[in-house]
């Protein structure tokens, strides 16, 4: 089946939609942006979301003590990667018992070790789509961003079997998410996965 990640989650009233659609994945934005959450936002919306929820910090640079404050209390489950990461450092998050997902771009050759290599648009977050006939993952595990939405959800989850789809502006109004459209592109994937049995 294919996992769902619901990134830029920045308030309360989401929780509701979360908790009765189950997306597997929340991401937190840690980055600059109109998403950004503080670790104490952050906080309080893990507590309130299904411990089956697993909860992702998405960060543009590696910083460090923002994530071992995120782990120690237990906020996230796991980091997602804009940029690059050493070997040394996916050492150690591993040995943290993080999930990892990282970008894989031109500029960036995602390491062997990470769970997830995502392929997402040039500027995340933005609902721009991807050309899904450049995604070549290599056999390894990934996820598929950029600009994906309730109607062109099931043809990406077609065409390219990703492990995970992730989706931000596609479920949002007005900069805000919409419950209905959490609502519409987790049946979506549910609908594409049931055709593509
Ligand atoms: O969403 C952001 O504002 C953001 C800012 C900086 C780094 C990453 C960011 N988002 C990462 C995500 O996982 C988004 O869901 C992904 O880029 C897809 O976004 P969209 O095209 O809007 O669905």
């Amino acid at each position: 089946m294919t996992k769902v990640k619901i990134c830029g989650i920045k308030d309360l009233k989401t929780v509701t939609i979360l908790n009765q659609t189950l997306p597997d994945y929340v991401g937190f934005v840690f980055a600059k942006s109109s998403r950004q959450v503080s670790i104490e936002q952050a906080k309080k919306i893990r507590k309130q979301l299904l411990p089956c929820i697993k909860t992702i910090g998405v960060f543009t640079e590696f910083k460090k003590q923002t994530i071992e404050i995120l782990v120690e209390q237990k906020i996230i489950q796991g980091v997602q990667f804009h940029t690059k990461i050493s070997t040394v450092e996916v050492d150690n998050l591993k040995n943290k018992d993080l999930l990892i997902f990282q970008i894989a771009n031109k500029t960036t050759k995602p390491a062997k070790e990470v769970d997830y290599w995502m392929f997402d648009s040039k500027v995340p977050g933005s609902g721009q789509l991807v050309d899904w006939n450049q995604i070549d993952a290599k056999g390894h595990p990934f996820i598929i961003a950029g600009g994906l939405n309730a109607n062109n959800v099931g043809a990406a989850i077609s065409k390219l079997h990703p492990g995970i789809v992730d989706v931000s502006s596609g479920v949002e109004k007005n900069g805000q998410k919409d419950a209905n459209e959490i609502a519409k592109f987790i049946r979506s994937v549910k609908n594409a996965d049931e055709k593509n049995k």
